[in-house]
């Protein structure tokens, strides 16, 4: 047996995309098999993109993606590349006994494609129902383990969850020995996973004693962003490969094993480690700082949102606050600072700094910059409603959200909240005002992150030698509403950085009011901000959807019920 070269197709889907997402799947194929691979391996349901949710109870859906797979496969053929096994993930069917009356339940499938015609399927066993995940609801599990032919190799293949439980299908590759364990995945980014995923990776690789190839898929889904990061670990775990993140990108890796009678040992050959040495030089891309990944998995969020819901350019209310300038910098980056629209709408409160604020950020990221006054129309509602107190000061966050919803209707461009997860936790927003809009980028990101990536995104133009998009005094001046005079967030909340410490304890940690005041909180702060939270919650419910950055985001990671009299004792 000689060489086998293996490529990791990091690619973006989109789900539903069959005609792209299959485009894509030859394209990468040529590629890898310009590199001279011998096998190239895809992510996780890669022909209907991921996750596909109820798309999965569609028959039609299902018969669609079947017969893009048999399309793919003939495509392969015809284009040349049939000789290179191709692995990717579909929507697959439960094979029925016979006499089975119920009709097949959807599968989460991995399809090895050779020489025009399918010659394996393998369905993921562990289907992952916490968090973001509801499989069980949609997909029925695997039995059977999938091994691979490939140029004399032994190739495992398994699926994403498949790795993070112990037993099944793993243990049966252990039992039935493999060269090499391939793992296709639609791996969710959050803060820190990727260390968990290595350390997943080491433990299956020295659990079949083979390496592990580990494919991610990239591109931001809804709530979701898919970082890349693929990876090669040998039977060690060592790291022998790595793509850069939230970049679609082809890593290529060569597996070479000695003639398959080893004497050293009297296990099969083929799963022998002694058999395997890693003979590549394939590339290790950099690990990256923390504030650079999260500010880098909101730009993918973005960008693909934007770019897979069919707009062009967004649209924002630029207050000359620290919220606002970071969305329109994130904005800038996802798709361009041309494409982004900022509107600055002074109400008699504004103040001339929060103004001059906003035109500098709009100059400094090259978006389209506007100024509609809002006086006008919330004299003209305050006069025929008579309105005073929160109705009044709400009246103008209100005003604002026509004003973007207008512009969008006018011309297209997608409205952005620009609420932070600290604001969110505990209802800071108005209702159908400030938090109008289609997508959040900062919805889980916490006000203290929120200057820390400004931060980060300014020194990161300092060093590249461009200028900081994001003006220094947004960064540090008091956050203020400017609902009403003078008013600033910390008349009605606690500190942020206090705010934060109490919000990761009880919303991140799920710890109770008992466990709080046993951190040393202050007894007063602690029944505030839980207050606020379980009453917040039916605002949080309407919010628009925002990239998942944490291990807990608001929204499928954390379903409670509005109506409820539970209060922490
Ligand atoms: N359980 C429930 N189910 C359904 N609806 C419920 C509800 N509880 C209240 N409501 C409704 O909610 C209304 C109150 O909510 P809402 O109208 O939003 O008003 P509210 O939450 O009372 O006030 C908004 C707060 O957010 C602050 N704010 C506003 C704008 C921007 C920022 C910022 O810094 O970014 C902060 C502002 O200073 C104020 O403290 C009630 O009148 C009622 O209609
Ligand atoms: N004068 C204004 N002109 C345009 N948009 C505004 C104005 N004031 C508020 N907004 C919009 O409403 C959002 C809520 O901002 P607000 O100033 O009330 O609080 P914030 O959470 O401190 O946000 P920011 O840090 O952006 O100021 C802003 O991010 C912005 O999009
Ligand atoms: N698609 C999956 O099975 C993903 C589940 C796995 N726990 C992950 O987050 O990576």
């Amino acid at each position: 047996m000689g060489d086998v070269r293996i490529a990791l197709a990091q690619i973006d889907t989109c789900v539903g995309d069959l005609e792209a997402n299959t485009r894509s799947i030859v394209e990468w194929t040529r590629r890898a098999a310009e590199a001279g691979a011998d096998l190239v391996v895809f992510p996780e349901m890669t022909v209907t993109g991921y996750p596909i949710e109820d798309l999965a109870l569609r028959a039609s859906f299902r018969r669609g993606a079947e017969s893009a797979l048999q399309a793919t496969a003939a495509r392969l053929e015809e284009e040349g590349l049939g000789s290179v096994t191709v692995v990717v993930g579909s929507v697959g069917e439960q094979t029925r006994r016979e006499h089975d009356a119920a009709p097949a339940r959807p599968t989460n499938q991995a399809v090895a494609l050779r020489h025009g015609s399918v010659q394996a399927r393998y369905d993921k066993h562990h289907l992952p129902n916490y968090g973001v995940f509801d499989e069980f609801r949609i997909f029925a599990p695997g039995t059977e383990p999938c091994v691979l032919e490939v140029a004399g190799a032994r190739v495992g293949v398994v699926v994403c969850e498949d790795i993070w439980q112990d037993g099944g299908p793993v243990a049966a590759l252990t039992r039935a020995g493999v060269d090499l364990l391939l793992v296709l995945n639609g791996s969710p980014f959050e803060e820190g996973k990727g260390h968990v995923r290595a350390e997943l990776a080491t433990r299956r690789a020295r659990e079949v004693d083979a390496p592990v190839a580990y494919v991610n898929m990239v591109g931001g889904q809804d709530d979701l962003v898919f970082d890349g990061g693929s990876f090669v670990v040998d039977a060690e775990g060592r790291l022998l490969a790595r793509a850069p993140q939230f970049v679609e990108h082809l890593l290529v890796w060569g597996l070479a094993t000695r003639p398959s009678d080893d004497p050293a040992t009297d296990r099969p050959a083929a799963a022998a480690s002694a058999a395997r040495r890693d003979r590549s030089r394939a590339q290790v891309a950099p690990a990256l700082d923390p504030d650079e990944e999260i500010y880098r998995a909101l730009v993918t969020g973005l960008s693909g949102y934007v770019r897979k819901n069919g707009f062009r350019s967004v649209v924002l209310g630029l207050s000359g606050g620290i919220d606002s300038a970071l969305v329109a910098a994130i904005s800038a980056d996802a798709i361009g600072g041309e494409n982004v629209v900022g509107v600055s709408m002074p109400s008699r409160y504004s103040s001339d700094h929060s103004r001059d604020d906003a035109a500098d950020l709009a100059e400094r990221i090259g978006a389209d910059y506007r100024v509609q006054p809002i006086k006008p129309m919330v004299d003209a509602f305050e006069g025929e409603l008579g309105l005073e107190g929160v109705a009044a000061e709400n009246l103008q966050a209100r005003v604002r959200g026509v004003v973007l919803m207008a512009l969008s209707n006018a011309e297209g461009h997608l409205v952005l909240a620009t609420g932070n997860k600290s604001e969110l936790a505990v209802g800071y927003s108005t209702i159908y005002g400030d938090a109008v809009g289609g997508f959040a980028p900062l919805k889980d990101v916490d006000k203290s992150r929120v200057w820390a990536l400004a931060r980060w995104r300014n020194n990161a133009a300092v060093d590249a030698g461009e200028v900081p998009p994001i003006p220094e005094s947004s960064i540090t001046k008091p956050p203020s509403a400017e609902l009403r005079p003078g008013q600033v967030d910390q008349d009605s909340l606690p500190p942020y950085e206090l705010l934060d410490e109490v919000l990761d304890a009880y919303v991140e940690h799920a710890e109770g009011r008992a466990e709080l005041l046993a951190r040393g909180l202050d007894a007063a702060v602690v029944d505030k901000v839980l207050a606020l939270v379980d009453r917040a919650e039916w605002k949080r419910r309407q919010y628009p959807l925002g990239p998942k950055v944490t291990a807990l985001a608001f929204g499928r990671d954390r379903r409670l019920p509005i109506t409820t009299r539970w209060r922490e004792p």
